[in-house]
Protein backbone atom coordinates (compact mmCIF):
# COMPACT_ATOMS: atom_id res chain seq x y z
CA UNK A 1 0.00 0.00 0.00
CA UNK A 2 0.96 3.48 -0.93
CA UNK A 3 0.62 6.47 1.79
CA UNK A 4 0.02 10.18 0.15
CA UNK A 5 -0.05 13.04 2.20
CA UNK A 6 -0.22 16.86 0.76
CA UNK A 7 0.95 18.78 3.91
CA UNK A 8 -0.87 22.39 3.80
CA UNK A 9 -0.25 24.98 6.43
CA UNK A 10 -3.38 23.85 8.15
CA UNK A 11 -3.83 20.25 7.74
CA UNK A 12 -2.33 17.31 6.40
CA UNK A 13 -4.37 15.39 3.45
CA UNK A 14 -3.19 11.74 3.53
CA UNK A 15 -4.64 8.68 1.57
CA UNK A 16 -3.94 5.24 1.30
CA UNK A 17 -4.13 3.44 -2.01
CA UNK A 18 -3.71 -0.27 -3.29
CA UNK A 19 -0.27 -1.39 -4.69
CA UNK A 20 -1.85 -0.90 -8.23
CA UNK A 21 -2.61 2.81 -7.29
CA UNK A 22 -6.20 2.34 -8.74
CA UNK A 23 -8.39 2.44 -5.42
CA UNK A 24 -7.90 4.25 -2.72
CA UNK A 25 -8.00 2.20 0.31
CA UNK A 26 -8.97 5.50 3.06
CA UNK A 27 -8.38 9.14 3.49
CA UNK A 28 -8.67 11.69 5.74
CA UNK A 29 -7.61 15.23 7.00
CA UNK A 30 -5.05 15.09 9.91
CA UNK A 31 -4.39 18.71 12.13
CA UNK A 32 -0.98 17.48 13.32
CA UNK A 33 1.62 14.64 12.70
CA UNK A 34 0.59 13.16 16.10
CA UNK A 35 -3.31 12.91 14.61
CA UNK A 36 -1.91 11.56 11.48
CA UNK A 37 -0.33 8.66 12.57
CA UNK A 38 -2.85 7.97 15.28
CA UNK A 39 -5.47 7.82 12.28
CA UNK A 40 -3.31 5.33 10.44
CA UNK A 41 -2.30 2.93 13.03
CA UNK A 42 -6.15 2.80 13.78
CA UNK A 43 -6.67 1.56 10.22
CA UNK A 44 -7.05 -2.41 10.46
CA UNK A 45 -4.58 -4.47 8.29
CA UNK A 46 -2.39 -1.28 7.11
CA UNK A 47 1.07 -2.58 5.33
CA UNK A 48 2.66 0.36 3.61
CA UNK A 49 5.40 -0.10 1.44
CA UNK A 50 5.83 3.12 0.42
CA UNK A 51 5.37 7.01 0.82
CA UNK A 52 5.31 10.31 -0.60
CA UNK A 53 4.61 13.32 0.47
CA UNK A 54 4.82 16.92 -0.74
CA UNK A 55 4.72 19.90 1.73
CA UNK A 56 4.40 23.60 1.92
CA UNK A 57 6.05 23.49 5.37
CA UNK A 58 9.45 24.65 6.92
CA UNK A 59 12.06 21.97 5.99
CA UNK A 60 12.12 20.86 9.52
CA UNK A 61 9.21 20.53 9.96
CA UNK A 62 8.78 18.23 7.19
CA UNK A 63 11.75 16.00 8.00
CA UNK A 64 10.39 15.45 11.48
CA UNK A 65 7.38 14.21 9.70
CA UNK A 66 9.45 12.21 7.73
CA UNK A 67 11.31 10.86 10.65
CA UNK A 68 8.00 10.00 12.82
CA UNK A 69 6.48 8.22 9.43
CA UNK A 70 10.10 6.18 8.88
CA UNK A 71 9.61 5.24 12.58
CA UNK A 72 6.29 4.33 13.00
CA UNK A 73 5.94 2.08 9.87
CA UNK A 74 9.81 1.44 8.22
CA UNK A 75 8.57 3.08 4.78
CA UNK A 76 10.87 4.64 1.84
CA UNK A 77 9.31 7.99 1.74
CA UNK A 78 9.72 10.63 -1.17
CA UNK A 79 9.31 13.74 -1.39
CA UNK A 80 8.23 15.89 -4.57
CA UNK A 81 10.82 18.38 -5.08
CA UNK A 82 10.92 21.69 -7.84
CA UNK A 83 11.61 21.10 -11.25
CA UNK A 84 11.67 24.09 -14.48
CA UNK A 85 9.65 21.44 -16.59
CA UNK A 86 7.35 18.38 -15.70
CA UNK A 87 4.64 16.99 -17.75
CA UNK A 88 4.50 19.24 -20.25
CA UNK A 89 4.38 22.23 -17.85
CA UNK A 90 6.49 24.82 -17.70
CA UNK A 91 7.30 27.10 -14.51
CA UNK A 92 6.66 30.27 -14.79
CA UNK A 93 8.72 31.64 -12.09
CA UNK A 94 11.91 33.68 -12.06
CA UNK A 95 13.48 31.59 -9.29
CA UNK A 96 11.44 28.26 -10.07
CA UNK A 97 12.05 26.91 -6.65
CA UNK A 98 10.06 29.85 -4.80
CA UNK A 99 6.92 28.33 -6.68
CA UNK A 100 4.70 26.52 -3.61
CA UNK A 101 5.16 22.93 -4.39
CA UNK A 102 1.28 22.71 -3.74
CA UNK A 103 0.34 24.94 -6.49
CA UNK A 104 3.12 23.25 -9.38
CA UNK A 105 1.67 19.54 -8.16
CA UNK A 106 -2.17 21.02 -8.48
CA UNK A 107 -1.07 22.40 -12.23
CA UNK A 108 0.74 19.57 -13.31
CA UNK A 109 -2.48 17.25 -12.84
CA UNK A 110 -4.82 20.23 -14.06
CA UNK A 111 -2.56 19.83 -17.53
CA UNK A 112 -3.08 16.36 -17.35
CA UNK A 113 -6.45 16.56 -16.95
CA UNK A 114 -7.32 19.19 -19.42
CA UNK A 115 -4.66 18.91 -22.29
CA UNK A 116 -4.91 22.21 -22.81
CA UNK A 117 -5.13 26.00 -21.16
CA UNK A 118 -6.24 25.93 -17.35
CA UNK A 119 -6.77 28.53 -14.65
CA UNK A 120 -6.21 26.52 -11.52
CA UNK A 121 -7.80 27.58 -8.47
CA UNK A 122 -6.96 26.30 -4.88
CA UNK A 123 -8.78 27.55 -1.44
CA UNK A 124 -6.59 26.29 1.47
CA UNK A 125 -5.42 28.77 4.15
CA UNK A 126 -4.17 31.01 1.01
CA UNK A 127 -6.13 31.39 -1.71
CA UNK A 128 -4.28 30.76 -4.52
CA UNK A 129 -4.83 31.00 -8.97
CA UNK A 130 -2.30 30.01 -11.75
CA UNK A 131 -2.57 30.19 -15.35
CA UNK A 132 -1.24 27.59 -17.85
CA UNK A 133 -1.68 28.35 -21.30
CA UNK A 134 -2.30 26.01 -24.05
CA UNK A 135 1.41 24.81 -24.71
CA UNK A 136 1.84 24.38 -21.03
CA UNK A 137 3.46 27.63 -20.10
CA UNK A 138 2.64 28.79 -16.75
CA UNK A 139 2.17 32.33 -16.71
CA UNK A 140 2.40 33.38 -12.80
CA UNK A 141 -0.44 33.46 -10.41
CA UNK A 142 -2.20 34.85 -7.78
CA UNK A 143 -1.36 34.53 -3.63
CA UNK A 144 -4.60 36.40 -1.33
CA UNK A 145 -5.25 34.84 2.23
CA UNK A 146 -8.24 32.35 1.92
CA UNK A 147 -11.05 31.85 4.57
CA UNK A 148 -8.99 31.11 7.61
CA UNK A 149 -6.93 33.59 7.58
CA UNK A 150 -9.51 36.23 6.51
CA UNK A 151 -11.21 35.74 9.48
CA UNK A 152 -8.58 34.84 11.98
CA UNK A 153 -7.34 38.17 11.16
CA UNK A 154 -11.00 39.58 11.53
CA UNK A 155 -10.86 37.84 14.85
CA UNK A 156 -7.63 38.53 16.04
CA UNK A 157 -7.43 42.25 15.32
CA UNK A 158 -10.58 43.30 16.10
CA UNK A 159 -12.18 43.83 19.87
CA UNK A 160 -15.42 42.65 19.12
CA UNK A 161 -16.05 39.85 16.77
CA UNK A 162 -15.61 36.59 18.59
CA UNK A 163 -17.54 33.79 17.92
CA UNK A 164 -17.30 29.58 17.49
CA UNK A 165 -16.85 27.44 14.37
CA UNK A 166 -20.66 26.24 14.95
CA UNK A 167 -21.87 29.40 14.77
CA UNK A 168 -19.63 30.38 11.15
CA UNK A 169 -21.12 27.38 9.82
CA UNK A 170 -24.61 27.82 10.31
CA UNK A 171 -23.92 31.73 9.12
CA UNK A 172 -22.66 29.91 5.43
CA UNK A 173 -26.51 28.93 4.76
CA UNK A 174 -27.09 32.32 3.03
CA UNK A 175 -25.40 34.90 1.58
CA UNK A 176 -28.02 37.82 2.40
CA UNK A 177 -26.63 40.46 4.45
CA UNK A 178 -25.24 39.42 7.86
CA UNK A 179 -27.88 40.74 10.64
CA UNK A 180 -25.42 39.15 13.00
CA UNK A 181 -21.81 39.49 13.75
CA UNK A 182 -20.98 36.23 12.35
CA UNK A 183 -23.06 35.82 9.37
CA UNK A 184 -21.79 39.49 8.39
CA UNK A 185 -17.82 38.11 8.76
CA UNK A 186 -18.54 34.64 7.48
CA UNK A 187 -20.89 35.70 4.58
CA UNK A 188 -18.34 38.91 3.65
CA UNK A 189 -15.33 36.55 3.56
CA UNK A 190 -17.12 34.06 1.21
CA UNK A 191 -18.01 36.91 -1.29
CA UNK A 192 -14.37 38.00 -0.84
CA UNK A 193 -13.50 34.79 -2.23
CA UNK A 194 -16.51 34.71 -5.30
CA UNK A 195 -14.89 38.20 -6.42
CA UNK A 196 -11.64 36.85 -6.47
CA UNK A 197 -12.89 34.14 -8.66
CA UNK A 198 -14.71 36.00 -10.90
CA UNK A 199 -11.67 38.22 -11.52
CA UNK A 200 -9.52 35.38 -12.14
CA UNK A 201 -12.15 34.06 -14.53
CA UNK A 202 -12.08 37.63 -16.50
CA UNK A 203 -8.55 37.57 -16.51
CA UNK A 204 -8.52 33.78 -18.26
CA UNK A 205 -10.98 34.88 -20.71
CA UNK A 206 -8.90 37.85 -22.09
CA UNK A 207 -6.21 35.19 -22.97
CA UNK A 208 -8.00 32.29 -23.90
CA UNK A 209 -11.36 34.17 -24.95
CA UNK A 210 -13.90 30.34 -23.79
CA UNK A 211 -11.08 27.63 -24.36
CA UNK A 212 -9.90 27.04 -21.36
CA UNK A 213 -10.91 24.89 -18.25
CA UNK A 214 -11.35 25.44 -15.09
CA UNK A 215 -9.84 23.43 -11.73
CA UNK A 216 -11.52 24.17 -8.23
CA UNK A 217 -9.51 22.42 -5.29
CA UNK A 218 -7.88 23.19 -1.51
CA UNK A 219 -10.87 22.59 1.66
CA UNK A 220 -12.84 25.65 0.94
CA UNK A 221 -13.38 25.53 -2.56
CA UNK A 222 -17.37 24.23 -1.82
CA UNK A 223 -17.70 27.94 -0.66
CA UNK A 224 -16.79 29.27 -4.52
CA UNK A 225 -18.17 26.54 -6.42
CA UNK A 226 -21.50 28.95 -7.27
CA UNK A 227 -18.78 31.74 -8.65
CA UNK A 228 -17.59 29.18 -11.32
CA UNK A 229 -20.29 26.42 -12.29
CA UNK A 230 -18.15 25.56 -15.13
CA UNK A 231 -15.67 24.68 -13.05
CA UNK A 232 -14.71 20.99 -12.58
CA UNK A 233 -14.05 20.18 -8.73
CA UNK A 234 -11.18 18.22 -8.59
CA UNK A 235 -10.17 17.75 -4.23
CA UNK A 236 -7.41 15.49 -5.00
CA UNK A 237 -5.61 17.27 -7.54
CA UNK A 238 -2.92 17.94 -5.89
CA UNK A 239 -2.05 14.14 -5.69
CA UNK A 240 -2.85 13.84 -9.21
CA UNK A 241 0.90 16.07 -9.50
CA UNK A 242 1.89 13.92 -7.19
CA UNK A 243 1.68 10.46 -8.64
CA UNK A 244 3.58 12.53 -11.71
CA UNK A 245 5.96 14.09 -9.51
CA UNK A 246 6.98 11.07 -7.71
CA UNK A 247 6.55 7.45 -9.39
CA UNK A 248 6.95 4.32 -7.73
CA UNK A 249 8.52 2.36 -10.53
N1 LIG B 1 -12.82 17.78 7.06
C1 LIG B 1 -12.25 18.98 7.15
N2 LIG B 1 -11.42 19.25 8.19
C2 LIG B 1 -10.85 20.46 8.29
N3 LIG B 1 -11.04 21.46 7.43
C3 LIG B 1 -11.84 21.25 6.38
C4 LIG B 1 -12.49 20.00 6.19
N4 LIG B 1 -13.20 20.07 5.05
C5 LIG B 1 -13.03 21.32 4.57
N5 LIG B 1 -12.25 22.06 5.36
C6 LIG B 1 -11.86 23.45 5.12
O1 LIG B 1 -10.60 23.41 4.52
C7 LIG B 1 -9.86 24.58 4.85
C8 LIG B 1 -8.39 24.23 4.79
O2 LIG B 1 -8.11 23.83 3.45
P1 LIG B 1 -6.82 23.03 3.07
O3 LIG B 1 -6.84 22.90 1.58
O4 LIG B 1 -6.70 21.77 3.87
O5 LIG B 1 -5.69 24.05 3.56
P2 LIG B 1 -4.11 23.90 3.61
O6 LIG B 1 -3.72 23.09 2.39
O7 LIG B 1 -3.62 25.29 3.57
O8 LIG B 1 -3.75 23.18 4.88
C9 LIG B 1 -10.37 25.00 6.23
O9 LIG B 1 -10.54 26.39 6.23
C10 LIG B 1 -11.74 24.33 6.34
O10 LIG B 1 -12.77 25.28 6.27
C1 LIG C 1 0.83 30.01 -1.42
C2 LIG C 1 0.92 28.95 -0.34
C3 LIG C 1 1.12 29.63 1.00
C4 LIG C 1 -0.40 28.16 -0.31
O1 LIG C 1 -0.37 27.28 0.79
P1 LIG C 1 -1.68 26.56 1.36
O2 LIG C 1 -2.77 27.56 1.45
O3 LIG C 1 -2.04 25.48 0.37
O4 LIG C 1 -1.30 25.97 2.68
C5 LIG C 1 2.07 27.93 -0.66
O5 LIG C 1 1.91 27.44 -1.93
C6 LIG C 1 3.42 28.56 -0.50
O6 LIG C 1 3.96 28.67 0.57
N1 LIG C 1 4.01 29.01 -1.63
C7 LIG C 1 5.34 29.62 -1.67
C8 LIG C 1 5.24 31.01 -2.20
C9 LIG C 1 4.85 31.06 -3.67
O7 LIG C 1 4.19 30.15 -4.20
O8 LIG C 1 5.20 32.06 -4.32
K1 LIG D 1 -2.92 23.23 -0.13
Amino acid sequence: MILELDCGNSFIKWRVLELSEATVRAEGIAGSDIALIESLVALPGLLLTRCRLVSVRALEETDKLIAALVAAFGVAVSCAASAQEMGGVRNGYDDFQRLGMDRWLAMLGAFKLASGACLVLDFGTAATADFIGPDGGHLGGFICPGMPLMRNQLRTHTRKIRYDDAAAERALERLSPGRTTVEAVERGCTLMLRGFVLTQLELARGYWGEDFTVFLTGGDADLVRDAAPQARLVPDLVFVGLAMACPLS
